[in-house]
């Protein structure tokens, strides 16, 4: 591969020819200055950036700055619309990348709203039905290697000084100037958004389970945690990295908005032809008690009720893959995952993808799961839209990243909540089903608020 100022200016002259901006993307493999936990405090939460890192650290990408945005206010149509235009994008882009590495090159990060039907709350202003960016400078860390990328759009008027400007951003990612502190200024105030209306909401739609014919519709609520001074996303990312290393950890920062969590949940990843989605729905409290902590597992494992808010996931996902695949593999019975708050009833479902089939196809096919949405769909969604009474913007909605040879991964933003200014909004849902209790699922969800009540240095209800 040519070096980076040769490529640049083979794709100056390129953009003069055919006098049409392209984008421009170089990567190269790189030895890492310092260990991977450090790399979160490049993150400066003026700058639109995200951060990503999967629980067995296999893939941790790091984005900063945002060259080329790719918004859809569609609403059917925003899965497709987001793909057109990155196709558009793909076609004249000058690529140089020798990695054969996903997550490398030009890649787009970021989010669906979880329902575009839904009228919009002030706090989500930032995002659309779709918000994606390609960066301006991106690290790849694998368990094995480290690549660099840098992106640019390259116009017919461009010239190498552009190119300069570009090895100086480069140093923000290398050269690490300082370290981020854990600092969370005080909690002032810290409400939970009309719990006994939600109480009530739940027991309206048990009611709704038992005379009708839905099966499954997972209600969400929202905290609200107010703090004397701005809250510096690359802290609250920090305490996520180190209280959540079973989960997902993710930061996406558009537009000074951060939606920043620890989800357990892969909604879809796709590396080639294999593709891999997770089941997840059932939950049990953990104890610190060992062989507690078993029985508990056990109970879930056997309860009635948990197994079937867990069944109609998989038998969903599972019809979602035998649509799309040529192979499918599902366990028959559900194992735990244990996140340092909850247990939850997991199966994860493996599958060989038939020939032009996109992630992006994949994830309209798949959004909502019964996890997060309900049974059937649609009717489950306006149930949502009807009684729920809030805007649930990006939380539990699909969140991650595409590379241009499309293999990708999204995740749930469960777990998860929007932080912006001195303001937090932290989300929590959980699976109705016609045996639930609303006591029950209150508990449930504060549970699920835990670990983002923990990372914002609020304390937790016990
Ligand atoms: C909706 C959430 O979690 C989902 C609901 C679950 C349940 O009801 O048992 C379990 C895992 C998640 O799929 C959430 O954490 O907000
Ligand atoms: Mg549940």
């Amino acid at each position: 591969m040519k070096p980076i100022d040769e490529q640049f200016e083979l794709s100056i002259k390129n953009a003069k020819e055919n006098n049409k901006e392209i984008l421009f993307s170089y990567t190269e493999q790189i030895a890492l200055p310092y260990p991977h936990q450090l790399y979160s405090s490049v993150i400066r939460n003026s700058e639109d950036h995200f951060y990503w890192k999967d629980p067995q650290n296999e893939t941790i990408i790091i984005g900063l700055g945002n060259v080329l945005p790719i918004i859809s206010e569609l609403i059917d149509e925003r899965f497709r619309n987001v793909e057109e235009k990155w196709e558009n994008i793909l076609e004249n882009a000058s690529i140089y990348n020798s990695a054969d590495q996903p997550g490398t090159g030009p890649l787009l990060f970021g989010g669906f709203t979880f329902d575009p039907y839904n009228r919009k709350e002030y706090e989500w202003g930032a995002f659309s039905n779709a918000t994606f960016y390609v960066p301006e400078i991106m690290l790849t860390i694998t368990e094995k290697n480290s690549f660099l990328t840098v992106n640019s759009i390259v116009k017919p008027e461009s010239d190498v000084s552009q190119l300069m400007y570009l090895e100086n951003q480069k140093k923000k990612i290398l050269n690490i100037q300082e370290f981020s502190n854990n600092f969370i200024s005080e909690v002032m105030k810290k409400e939970e958004i009309n719990p006994e209306e939600w109480k009530e909401s739940v027991a309206r739609v048990i009611s709704l389970l038992k005379d009708g014919h839905l099966d499954k519709v997972v209600l969400a609520r929202k905290m609200r945690v107010e703090y004397q001074q701005d809250i510096l996303p690359e802290n609250i990312l920090n305490h996520l990295l180190d209280q959540q290393q079973t989960s997902f950890v993710f930061s996406f920062g558009f537009q000074n908005h951060c939606f920043a969590g620890a989800s357990p949940e892969r909604l879809v990843k796709k590396t080639g032809e294999n593709i891999l989605s997770t089941c997840l729905a059932g939950s049990m409290k953990r104890s610190n008690d060992e062989k507690h902590d078993e029985t508990l597992g056990k109970m879930l494992l056997e309860d009635k009720k948990n197994r079937h808010e867990h069944q109609l996931v998989v038998s969903m996902i599972a019809d979602v893959f035998r649509k799309h695949c040529w192979e499918v593999n599902i366990p028959d019975e559900p194992t735990l995952m244990k996140t340092p708050d909850i247990q939850h009833l997991y199966t994860p479902v493996k599958g060989k993808v038939k020939e032009n089939t996109s992630i992006l196809q994949l994830v309209e096919s798949l959004h909502p799961t019964p996890a997060l949405g309900g049974t059937p769909k649609q009717d489950a969604m306006r149930v949502i839209r009807d009684v729920e009474n809030m805007d649930r913007g990006l939380y539990a909605g699909p969140i991650g990243w595409m590379d241009y040879r499309g293999n990708g991964e999204f995740i749930v933003g469960i777990r998860s909540g929007l932080l912006k200014g001195n303001e937090a909004f932290i989300y929590a849902g959980c699976g109705i089903v016609a045996d639930s209790n609303p006591e029950d699922e209150y508990l449930e969800t504060k549970i699920k608020f835990r670990p983002m009540l923990r990372a914002l240095g609020g304390k937790e209800d016990e």
